[in-house]
Protein backbone atom coordinates (compact mmCIF):
# COMPACT_ATOMS: atom_id res chain seq x y z
CA UNK A 1 0.00 0.00 0.00
CA UNK A 2 1.01 3.35 -0.57
CA UNK A 3 1.92 5.87 1.68
CA UNK A 4 0.21 9.14 0.69
CA UNK A 5 -3.05 10.39 0.93
CA UNK A 6 -4.50 11.29 -2.30
CA UNK A 7 -7.58 13.88 -2.57
CA UNK A 8 -10.00 14.71 -6.01
CA UNK A 9 -12.94 15.76 -6.84
CA UNK A 10 -15.12 13.91 -8.57
CA UNK A 11 -15.84 14.91 -12.28
CA UNK A 12 -17.70 14.94 -15.03
CA UNK A 13 -15.44 12.98 -17.02
CA UNK A 14 -15.13 10.19 -13.91
CA UNK A 15 -19.10 9.90 -13.97
CA UNK A 16 -18.85 9.39 -18.16
CA UNK A 17 -16.53 6.96 -17.74
CA UNK A 18 -18.58 5.14 -15.58
CA UNK A 19 -21.12 4.94 -17.23
CA UNK A 20 -19.36 3.84 -19.91
CA UNK A 21 -18.68 6.21 -22.47
CA UNK A 22 -15.68 5.11 -24.35
CA UNK A 23 -14.93 8.77 -25.01
CA UNK A 24 -14.18 9.20 -21.26
CA UNK A 25 -11.35 6.75 -21.41
CA UNK A 26 -10.98 5.46 -17.61
CA UNK A 27 -11.56 9.01 -16.17
CA UNK A 28 -9.02 11.02 -14.57
CA UNK A 29 -9.41 9.55 -11.19
CA UNK A 30 -9.86 6.09 -11.83
CA UNK A 31 -6.23 6.73 -14.28
CA UNK A 32 -4.65 7.67 -11.00
CA UNK A 33 -5.95 4.90 -8.85
CA UNK A 34 -4.75 2.39 -11.23
CA UNK A 35 -1.25 3.89 -11.90
CA UNK A 36 -0.45 4.31 -7.92
CA UNK A 37 -1.89 2.89 -4.73
CA UNK A 38 -2.08 5.36 -1.59
CA UNK A 39 -3.04 4.76 1.93
CA UNK A 40 -6.40 6.44 1.46
CA UNK A 41 -8.01 8.11 -1.24
CA UNK A 42 -10.81 11.11 -0.37
CA UNK A 43 -13.33 11.71 -2.87
CA UNK A 44 -15.13 14.82 -2.34
CA UNK A 45 -18.12 14.40 -4.12
CA UNK A 46 -20.79 17.39 -5.08
CA UNK A 47 -22.79 15.25 -7.33
CA UNK A 48 -26.12 13.11 -5.69
CA UNK A 49 -25.31 10.55 -3.50
CA UNK A 50 -26.27 7.98 -5.38
CA UNK A 51 -24.00 9.22 -8.30
CA UNK A 52 -21.78 8.96 -6.40
CA UNK A 53 -21.91 5.44 -5.11
CA UNK A 54 -22.59 4.24 -8.07
CA UNK A 55 -19.30 5.65 -9.16
CA UNK A 56 -17.62 3.65 -6.13
CA UNK A 57 -19.13 0.55 -7.16
CA UNK A 58 -17.73 0.78 -10.13
CA UNK A 59 -14.28 2.23 -9.69
CA UNK A 60 -13.52 -0.42 -6.65
CA UNK A 61 -11.95 -3.19 -8.69
CA UNK A 62 -9.59 -1.01 -10.38
CA UNK A 63 -7.98 0.41 -7.63
CA UNK A 64 -5.98 -1.46 -4.98
CA UNK A 65 -6.15 1.87 -2.60
CA UNK A 66 -9.28 2.25 -0.16
CA UNK A 67 -11.38 5.14 -1.38
CA UNK A 68 -13.56 7.41 1.15
CA UNK A 69 -16.31 9.06 0.01
CA UNK A 70 -16.63 12.57 1.23
CA UNK A 71 -20.18 14.53 0.35
CA UNK A 72 -19.69 18.07 -0.05
CA UNK A 73 -23.00 20.75 -0.59
CA UNK A 74 -21.22 23.79 -2.70
CA UNK A 75 -23.95 26.34 -3.94
CA UNK A 76 -21.85 26.11 -7.26
CA UNK A 77 -19.00 24.14 -8.40
CA UNK A 78 -17.14 27.44 -9.08
CA UNK A 79 -17.50 29.00 -5.71
CA UNK A 80 -14.23 29.26 -4.48
CA UNK A 81 -15.03 30.36 -0.94
CA UNK A 82 -16.88 27.36 -0.30
CA UNK A 83 -14.48 24.80 -2.34
CA UNK A 84 -11.79 26.46 -0.48
CA UNK A 85 -13.20 25.69 2.94
CA UNK A 86 -14.53 22.67 2.42
CA UNK A 87 -11.23 21.52 1.18
CA UNK A 88 -9.18 22.97 3.74
CA UNK A 89 -11.55 21.24 6.56
CA UNK A 90 -11.38 17.83 5.14
CA UNK A 91 -7.52 17.84 4.37
CA UNK A 92 -7.27 19.22 8.26
CA UNK A 93 -9.38 16.35 9.45
CA UNK A 94 -7.53 13.74 7.64
CA UNK A 95 -4.23 15.38 8.68
CA UNK A 96 -5.03 14.85 12.26
CA UNK A 97 -6.31 11.32 11.70
CA UNK A 98 -2.74 9.92 10.05
CA UNK A 99 -0.52 12.82 11.58
CA UNK A 100 0.72 16.10 10.15
CA UNK A 101 3.80 14.35 8.43
CA UNK A 102 1.24 12.24 5.59
CA UNK A 103 2.44 13.22 2.40
CA UNK A 104 -0.53 14.56 0.51
CA UNK A 105 -1.39 14.47 -3.12
CA UNK A 106 -3.98 16.55 -4.78
CA UNK A 107 -5.33 15.51 -8.08
CA UNK A 108 -5.70 18.51 -9.80
CA UNK A 109 -7.67 17.51 -13.22
CA UNK A 110 -10.97 15.90 -12.00
CA UNK A 111 -13.54 18.79 -10.91
CA UNK A 112 -14.03 22.38 -12.31
CA UNK A 113 -11.19 25.30 -12.97
CA UNK A 114 -12.37 26.59 -9.66
CA UNK A 115 -11.61 23.46 -8.19
CA UNK A 116 -8.35 22.86 -9.34
CA UNK A 117 -6.99 26.14 -8.69
CA UNK A 118 -8.10 25.81 -4.92
CA UNK A 119 -6.23 22.57 -4.88
CA UNK A 120 -2.89 25.06 -6.03
CA UNK A 121 -3.47 27.27 -3.71
CA UNK A 122 -3.52 24.63 -0.68
CA UNK A 123 -0.05 23.44 -2.14
CA UNK A 124 1.46 26.13 -2.03
CA UNK A 125 0.12 27.57 1.30
CA UNK A 126 -1.26 25.70 3.99
CA UNK A 127 -0.90 22.40 3.06
CA UNK A 128 1.94 21.54 1.01
CA UNK A 129 1.69 18.54 -0.93
CA UNK A 130 2.77 16.88 -4.53
CA UNK A 131 0.00 18.02 -7.06
CA UNK A 132 -0.90 15.39 -9.95
CA UNK A 133 -2.84 15.69 -13.77
CA UNK A 134 -3.42 12.78 -15.50
CA UNK A 135 -4.45 12.62 -19.68
CA UNK A 136 -5.69 10.11 -21.77
CA UNK A 137 -2.48 10.91 -23.95
CA UNK A 138 0.13 11.70 -21.75
CA UNK A 139 -0.90 9.29 -18.18
CA UNK A 140 -0.54 10.22 -14.70
CA UNK A 141 2.35 13.31 -14.45
CA UNK A 142 3.13 15.29 -11.75
CA UNK A 143 2.00 18.72 -11.89
CA UNK A 144 4.79 21.89 -11.70
CA UNK A 145 3.44 24.89 -10.70
CA UNK A 146 6.58 27.27 -10.42
CA UNK A 147 4.98 29.70 -8.46
CA UNK A 148 4.02 30.89 -5.10
CA UNK A 149 1.53 32.69 -3.86
CA UNK A 150 0.43 36.01 -2.98
CA UNK A 151 0.97 36.67 0.97
CA UNK A 152 -2.73 36.81 1.33
CA UNK A 153 -3.30 33.27 1.78
CA UNK A 154 0.05 32.61 3.72
CA UNK A 155 -0.88 31.53 7.47
CA UNK A 156 0.81 33.98 9.58
CA UNK A 157 3.84 32.38 10.87
CA UNK A 158 5.29 31.62 7.82
CA UNK A 159 7.73 34.48 6.96
CA UNK A 160 8.52 34.67 10.96
CA UNK A 161 12.02 33.07 10.46
CA UNK A 162 12.90 35.35 7.85
CA UNK A 163 12.06 38.25 9.35
CA UNK A 164 14.36 37.38 11.86
CA UNK A 165 17.25 37.06 9.33
CA UNK A 166 15.90 40.53 7.74
CA UNK A 167 16.44 41.79 10.95
CA UNK A 168 19.97 40.50 12.00
CA UNK A 169 21.02 41.81 8.35
CA UNK A 170 19.90 45.35 8.47
CA UNK A 171 22.02 45.37 12.39
CA UNK A 172 18.73 45.83 13.88
CA UNK A 173 17.61 44.25 17.24
CA UNK A 174 15.35 40.93 16.24
CA UNK A 175 12.39 42.81 17.92
CA UNK A 176 10.92 46.23 17.88
CA UNK A 177 7.94 45.86 20.27
CA UNK A 178 7.22 49.98 19.99
CA UNK A 179 5.94 49.22 16.20
CA UNK A 180 4.14 46.00 17.19
CA UNK A 181 0.76 47.79 17.37
CA UNK A 182 1.15 48.01 13.42
CA UNK A 183 -0.64 45.10 12.15
CA UNK A 184 1.16 44.01 8.58
CA UNK A 185 2.47 41.25 6.70
CA UNK A 186 3.19 42.92 3.46
CA UNK A 187 6.17 43.48 2.34
CA UNK A 188 5.77 47.32 1.68
CA UNK A 189 5.55 47.49 5.52
CA UNK A 190 7.92 45.54 6.47
CA UNK A 191 9.85 47.92 4.06
CA UNK A 192 8.84 51.14 6.15
CA UNK A 193 8.87 49.52 9.28
CA UNK A 194 12.47 48.76 8.98
CA UNK A 195 13.56 52.70 7.66
CA UNK A 196 11.00 53.76 10.81
CA UNK A 197 13.55 51.75 12.88
CA UNK A 198 16.45 53.19 11.37
CA UNK A 199 15.31 56.73 11.88
CA UNK A 200 13.36 56.69 15.05
CA UNK A 201 16.59 57.20 17.34
CA UNK A 202 17.99 60.16 15.31
CA UNK A 203 15.85 63.31 16.33
CA UNK A 204 15.67 64.14 12.59
CA UNK A 205 12.33 65.46 11.26
CA UNK A 206 10.34 63.09 9.62
CA UNK A 207 7.65 63.76 7.05
CA UNK A 208 4.93 60.56 6.45
CA UNK A 209 2.88 60.79 3.40
CA UNK A 210 -0.05 58.55 3.09
CA UNK A 211 -3.77 59.07 2.10
CA UNK A 212 -6.05 59.59 5.08
CA UNK A 213 -6.53 56.27 7.55
CA UNK A 214 -3.60 54.88 6.33
CA UNK A 215 -2.03 54.79 9.67
CA UNK A 216 0.18 58.20 9.78
CA UNK A 217 -0.43 59.06 13.19
CA UNK A 218 -0.23 55.51 14.42
CA UNK A 219 3.43 55.28 12.63
CA UNK A 220 4.70 58.48 14.00
CA UNK A 221 3.60 57.35 17.72
CA UNK A 222 5.94 54.10 16.90
CA UNK A 223 8.96 56.22 15.98
CA UNK A 224 8.23 58.50 18.94
CA UNK A 225 8.15 55.12 21.64
CA UNK A 226 11.01 53.75 19.66
CA UNK A 227 13.26 56.85 20.25
CA UNK A 228 15.34 58.20 23.34
CA UNK A 229 12.29 60.72 23.47
CA UNK A 230 9.70 58.03 24.46
CA UNK A 231 9.05 58.74 28.17
CA UNK A 232 8.37 62.55 27.25
CA UNK A 233 5.44 63.99 25.89
CA UNK A 234 3.74 63.29 22.40
CA UNK A 235 1.97 65.95 21.13
CA UNK A 236 -0.48 65.34 18.26
CA UNK A 237 -2.05 68.13 16.13
CA UNK A 238 -4.68 68.34 13.59
CA UNK A 239 -3.22 71.61 11.64
CA UNK A 240 -5.91 71.49 9.23
CA UNK A 241 -8.39 71.18 12.39
CA UNK A 242 -7.52 74.39 14.26
CA UNK A 243 -9.18 77.49 12.58
CA UNK A 244 -6.66 79.73 10.73
CA UNK A 245 -6.68 82.75 13.53
CA UNK A 246 -6.03 80.46 16.36
CA UNK A 247 -3.41 78.32 15.07
CA UNK A 248 -0.47 80.28 15.99
CA UNK A 249 -1.37 80.88 19.88
CA UNK A 250 -2.20 77.23 19.60
CA UNK A 251 1.10 75.95 18.30
CA UNK A 252 3.57 78.67 20.06
CA UNK A 253 0.59 80.26 23.19
CA UNK A 254 0.04 83.60 23.89
CA UNK A 255 0.50 86.07 26.95
CA UNK A 256 -2.09 87.31 29.23
CA UNK A 257 -3.48 89.81 27.81
CA UNK A 258 -1.70 89.14 24.04
CA UNK A 259 -5.11 89.55 22.55
CA UNK A 260 -8.95 90.51 23.03
CA UNK A 261 -9.93 87.33 25.08
CA UNK A 262 -6.39 86.19 26.07
CA UNK A 263 -7.34 86.48 29.79
CA UNK A 264 -4.85 84.65 30.71
CA UNK A 265 -1.36 82.98 29.86
CA UNK A 266 -1.42 79.72 27.46
CA UNK A 267 1.31 77.54 26.66
CA UNK A 268 1.60 76.25 23.08
CA UNK A 269 1.57 72.63 21.59
CA UNK A 270 5.71 73.05 21.37
CA UNK A 271 6.31 73.99 24.71
CA UNK A 272 4.07 70.94 25.91
CA UNK A 273 5.91 68.80 23.90
CA UNK A 274 9.65 70.09 25.06
CA UNK A 275 11.80 67.00 24.73
CA UNK A 276 9.01 64.97 23.01
CA UNK A 277 7.76 64.76 19.73
CA UNK A 278 5.37 66.79 18.13
CA UNK A 279 3.12 65.16 15.58
CA UNK A 280 2.15 68.18 12.84
CA UNK A 281 -1.01 66.12 11.00
CA UNK A 282 -2.27 67.95 7.84
CA UNK A 283 0.46 69.84 7.50
CA UNK A 284 -0.51 71.15 3.81
CA UNK A 285 -3.31 73.10 5.75
CA UNK A 286 -0.69 75.28 7.79
CA UNK A 287 -1.57 78.90 6.69
CA UNK A 288 1.52 80.30 4.61
CA UNK A 289 2.45 83.10 7.42
CA UNK A 290 2.63 80.19 10.08
CA UNK A 291 5.25 77.53 7.73
CA UNK A 292 7.41 80.43 8.10
CA UNK A 293 7.15 80.72 12.01
CA UNK A 294 7.45 76.82 11.91
CA UNK A 295 10.48 76.84 9.67
CA UNK A 296 12.19 79.38 12.33
CA UNK A 297 11.07 77.13 15.31
CA UNK A 298 13.18 74.13 13.42
CA UNK A 299 15.91 76.37 12.38
CA UNK A 300 16.41 77.99 15.69
CA UNK A 301 15.20 75.73 17.94
CA UNK A 302 13.10 79.01 19.04
CA UNK A 303 9.60 79.82 19.76
CA UNK A 304 8.25 82.81 20.33
CA UNK A 305 4.87 83.00 21.77
CA UNK A 306 2.34 85.78 21.56
CA UNK A 307 3.03 88.88 23.35
CA UNK A 308 5.68 87.70 24.37
CA UNK A 309 9.03 89.95 24.40
CA UNK A 310 11.76 87.02 24.49
CA UNK A 311 12.01 83.84 22.63
CA UNK A 312 12.06 80.57 24.53
CA UNK A 313 13.89 77.27 23.45
CA UNK A 314 12.59 74.37 22.69
CA UNK A 315 13.57 70.92 22.08
CA UNK A 316 11.56 69.40 20.15
CA UNK A 317 11.24 66.26 17.29
CA UNK A 318 8.82 66.83 14.07
CA UNK A 319 7.12 64.26 12.47
CA UNK A 320 4.70 66.28 10.07
CA UNK A 321 2.34 64.09 8.05
CA UNK A 322 0.24 64.94 4.60
CA UNK A 323 -2.75 63.45 3.34
CA UNK A 324 -1.46 64.90 -0.27
CA UNK A 325 1.16 65.11 -1.95
CA UNK A 326 3.50 67.39 -0.92
CA UNK A 327 6.21 68.10 -3.71
CA UNK A 328 2.98 69.19 -5.78
CA UNK A 329 1.98 71.45 -3.08
CA UNK A 330 5.36 72.59 -3.08
CA UNK A 331 5.99 73.29 -6.99
CA UNK A 332 2.61 75.05 -7.32
CA UNK A 333 3.37 77.35 -4.25
CA UNK A 334 1.06 76.08 -1.27
CA UNK A 335 3.95 75.01 0.38
CA UNK A 336 7.68 76.20 0.62
CA UNK A 337 9.96 75.05 -0.33
CA UNK A 338 12.69 75.91 1.95
CA UNK A 339 9.75 74.20 4.78
CA UNK A 340 9.35 70.99 3.11
CA UNK A 341 13.53 70.03 2.81
CA UNK A 342 13.16 71.16 6.58
CA UNK A 343 10.16 68.35 7.49
CA UNK A 344 11.31 66.58 4.42
CA UNK A 345 14.65 64.55 6.21
CA UNK A 346 13.11 62.06 6.29
CA UNK A 347 10.38 60.73 3.78
CA UNK A 348 7.81 58.05 4.56
CA UNK A 349 5.45 56.96 2.07
CA UNK A 350 2.56 54.93 3.66
CA UNK A 351 0.73 52.78 0.66
CA UNK A 352 -3.19 53.05 0.58
CA UNK A 353 -4.83 50.13 1.89
CA UNK A 354 -5.68 48.54 -1.50
CA UNK A 355 -2.13 48.28 -2.71
CA UNK A 356 -0.69 46.46 0.60
CA UNK A 357 -0.64 42.81 -0.45
CA UNK A 358 -1.31 40.60 2.38
CA UNK A 359 -2.26 43.31 5.05
CA UNK A 360 -5.80 43.06 4.21
CA UNK A 361 -6.74 39.55 5.47
CA UNK A 362 -4.59 39.93 8.68
CA UNK A 363 -5.95 42.90 9.50
CA UNK A 364 -9.38 41.48 9.17
CA UNK A 365 -8.37 38.67 11.47
CA UNK A 366 -6.86 40.91 14.12
CA UNK A 367 -9.67 43.12 14.06
CA UNK A 368 -12.24 40.33 14.63
CA UNK A 369 -10.23 38.94 17.23
CA UNK A 370 -10.59 42.04 19.06
CA UNK A 371 -14.31 42.92 18.23
CA UNK A 372 -15.08 39.69 19.38
CA UNK A 373 -12.99 39.93 22.90
CA UNK A 374 -14.52 42.86 23.46
CA UNK A 375 -18.21 41.92 22.71
CA UNK A 376 -19.85 41.49 25.94
CA UNK A 377 -20.13 38.48 27.97
CA UNK A 378 -22.22 35.90 25.46
CA UNK A 379 -20.41 33.19 24.03
CA UNK A 380 -21.86 33.05 20.93
CA UNK A 381 -20.59 37.05 19.91
CA UNK A 382 -17.41 35.99 21.43
CA UNK A 383 -16.15 32.95 19.16
CA UNK A 384 -17.99 34.44 16.29
CA UNK A 385 -16.24 33.27 13.06
CA UNK A 386 -16.52 35.25 9.29
CA UNK A 387 -17.72 33.17 6.62
CA UNK A 388 -15.09 32.32 3.38
CA UNK A 389 -17.91 34.19 1.50
CA UNK A 390 -18.02 37.24 3.52
CA UNK A 391 -14.17 37.41 4.32
CA UNK A 392 -14.10 37.03 0.28
CA UNK A 393 -16.31 40.28 -0.29
CA UNK A 394 -14.01 42.24 2.85
CA UNK A 395 -10.74 41.28 0.61
CA UNK A 396 -12.19 42.85 -2.66
CA UNK A 397 -13.37 46.03 -1.00
CA UNK A 398 -11.76 49.16 -2.63
CA UNK A 399 -11.04 50.73 0.76
CA UNK A 400 -11.25 54.38 0.36
CA UNK A 401 -10.75 55.20 3.89
CA UNK A 402 -8.24 52.75 4.34
CA UNK A 403 -8.00 50.99 7.39
CA UNK A 404 -9.59 53.32 9.77
CA UNK A 405 -12.92 52.27 7.44
CA UNK A 406 -12.23 48.27 7.39
CA UNK A 407 -11.93 48.73 11.43
CA UNK A 408 -15.31 50.89 11.27
CA UNK A 409 -17.04 48.59 8.61
CA UNK A 410 -16.35 45.15 11.23
CA UNK A 411 -17.42 46.98 14.06
CA UNK A 412 -20.98 47.52 12.55
CA UNK A 413 -20.99 44.24 10.94
CA UNK A 414 -20.53 42.71 14.43
CA UNK A 415 -23.02 45.11 15.95
CA UNK A 416 -25.75 44.32 13.09
CA UNK A 417 -25.14 40.57 12.81
CA UNK A 418 -27.21 38.33 15.02
CA UNK A 419 -25.99 34.54 13.56
CA UNK A 420 -23.18 32.78 14.70
CA UNK A 421 -21.14 33.69 11.58
CA UNK A 422 -20.84 36.47 9.61
CA UNK A 423 -22.27 36.55 6.85
CA UNK A 424 -22.02 38.39 3.26
CA UNK A 425 -24.91 39.84 3.75
CA UNK A 426 -24.37 40.90 7.31
CA UNK A 427 -20.61 42.83 5.35
CA UNK A 428 -22.98 44.03 2.11
CA UNK A 429 -25.09 45.74 5.59
CA UNK A 430 -22.29 47.22 6.97
CA UNK A 431 -20.25 48.82 4.33
CA UNK A 432 -22.08 52.74 4.06
CA UNK A 433 -23.60 53.35 0.64
CA UNK A 434 -20.99 55.07 -1.29
CA UNK A 435 -22.27 58.33 -0.18
CA UNK A 436 -21.26 61.21 -2.57
CA UNK A 437 -19.99 63.78 -0.14
CA UNK A 438 -20.03 67.22 -0.59
CA UNK A 439 -16.82 68.07 -2.35
CA UNK A 440 -17.13 65.24 -5.26
CA UNK A 441 -21.33 66.14 -5.52
CA UNK A 442 -19.34 69.70 -6.36
CA UNK A 443 -16.66 68.47 -8.42
CA UNK A 444 -19.69 66.21 -10.76
CA UNK A 445 -22.49 68.25 -10.49
CA UNK A 446 -22.56 71.58 -9.04
CA UNK A 447 -19.27 73.34 -10.85
CA UNK A 448 -20.25 76.34 -11.73
CA UNK A 449 -21.02 77.53 -15.27
CA UNK A 450 -20.01 80.95 -15.49
CA UNK A 451 -16.39 80.05 -16.42
CA UNK A 452 -17.32 77.21 -18.74
CA UNK A 453 -16.69 73.65 -17.60
CA UNK A 454 -15.44 70.51 -19.60
CA UNK A 455 -18.66 67.82 -19.79
CA UNK A 456 -16.88 65.19 -21.46
CA UNK A 457 -13.73 65.54 -18.68
CA UNK A 458 -16.37 65.13 -15.98
CA UNK A 459 -17.89 62.66 -18.13
CA UNK A 460 -14.37 60.41 -18.65
CA UNK A 461 -13.76 61.40 -14.72
CA UNK A 462 -16.91 59.33 -13.85
CA UNK A 463 -16.92 56.84 -16.05
CA UNK A 464 -12.98 55.91 -15.06
CA UNK A 465 -13.59 55.32 -11.90
CA UNK A 466 -16.50 53.13 -12.15
CA UNK A 467 -14.84 50.88 -14.88
CA UNK A 468 -12.08 50.37 -12.71
CA UNK A 469 -13.91 49.61 -9.55
CA UNK A 470 -15.90 47.60 -11.78
CA UNK A 471 -12.86 45.24 -13.14
CA UNK A 472 -11.19 45.22 -9.86
CA UNK A 473 -14.63 43.83 -7.85
CA UNK A 474 -14.89 41.24 -10.65
CA UNK A 475 -11.51 40.22 -10.22
CA UNK A 476 -10.97 41.25 -13.94
CA UNK A 477 -13.74 39.15 -15.43
CA UNK A 478 -15.23 41.42 -18.02
CA UNK A 479 -18.92 39.30 -18.22
CA UNK A 480 -18.81 39.71 -14.47
CA UNK A 481 -17.79 43.26 -15.01
CA UNK A 482 -19.90 44.55 -17.25
CA UNK A 483 -23.04 43.17 -15.40
CA UNK A 484 -22.29 45.43 -12.24
CA UNK A 485 -21.88 47.88 -14.81
CA UNK A 486 -25.12 47.61 -16.55
CA UNK A 487 -23.57 46.86 -19.92
CA UNK A 488 -25.60 44.30 -22.29
CA UNK A 489 -21.93 42.31 -22.82
CA UNK A 490 -18.92 42.44 -22.46
CA UNK A 491 -18.08 43.56 -25.73
CA UNK A 492 -19.95 46.43 -24.38
CA UNK A 493 -17.51 47.03 -21.94
CA UNK A 494 -14.16 46.59 -23.73
CA UNK A 495 -15.35 49.45 -26.30
CA UNK A 496 -15.85 51.74 -22.90
CA UNK A 497 -12.48 50.41 -22.00
CA UNK A 498 -10.58 51.15 -25.13
CA UNK A 499 -12.91 54.65 -25.45
CA UNK A 500 -11.52 55.64 -22.17
CA UNK A 501 -7.70 54.07 -22.51
CA UNK A 502 -8.22 51.22 -20.03
CA UNK A 503 -7.60 48.51 -22.13
N1 LIG B 1 -1.27 48.76 10.47
C1 LIG B 1 -2.24 48.99 11.38
N2 LIG B 1 -2.53 48.07 12.30
C2 LIG B 1 -3.52 48.28 13.18
N3 LIG B 1 -4.27 49.37 13.24
C3 LIG B 1 -4.02 50.33 12.37
C4 LIG B 1 -2.98 50.21 11.40
N4 LIG B 1 -2.95 51.33 10.66
C5 LIG B 1 -3.92 52.12 11.13
N5 LIG B 1 -4.57 51.53 12.16
C6 LIG B 1 -5.71 52.11 12.90
O1 LIG B 1 -6.53 52.77 11.92
C7 LIG B 1 -6.99 54.00 12.42
C8 LIG B 1 -6.47 55.15 11.55
O2 LIG B 1 -5.05 55.27 11.71
P1 LIG B 1 -4.31 56.69 11.86
O3 LIG B 1 -5.15 57.65 12.64
O4 LIG B 1 -2.94 56.43 12.33
O5 LIG B 1 -4.33 57.11 10.32
P2 LIG B 1 -3.90 58.50 9.66
O6 LIG B 1 -3.24 58.15 8.38
O7 LIG B 1 -3.14 59.32 10.65
O8 LIG B 1 -5.32 59.13 9.36
P3 LIG B 1 -5.66 60.69 9.06
O9 LIG B 1 -4.81 61.13 7.93
O10 LIG B 1 -7.10 60.64 8.67
O11 LIG B 1 -5.40 61.43 10.33
C9 LIG B 1 -6.51 54.10 13.85
O12 LIG B 1 -7.53 53.59 14.69
C10 LIG B 1 -5.30 53.18 13.88
O13 LIG B 1 -5.07 52.66 15.16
Amino acid sequence: MGESILFCWLGMTDLRAAAGEPAAGLGPVAQSLAARSYREVVLLNNWEKAKAQKYIAWVKDKATSPITLRQVKLSSPTNFGEIYEAAAAIISEKRQEHGPDADLVFHLSPGTPAMAAVWIILAKTRFPAELIESSKEHGVLTASVPFDISADFIPDLLSKADKTLEHLAAGLPAAAPEFDDIIHRSEEMQRIILMARRVAPHAIPVLIEGESGTGKELLAHAIHNASPRKEKPFVAINCGAIPAELVESELFGHEKGAFTGAASKRIGYFEAAHQGTIFLDEIGDLPREMQVKLLRVLQEGEIQSIGGTRPRKVDVRVVAATNKNSIDAVANGTFREDLFYRLAVAVIRLPALRGRKGDISLLIDSFWEQINKESGHDAASKHKKISAPAKNLLLQHPWPGNIRELQNTLTRAAVWSTGKILTEKDVQEAFLPVSVDDKTNEQVLNRPLAQGINLPEIIEMVAVHYLERGLAEAHGNKTKAARMLGMPSYQTLTNWLKKYGLE
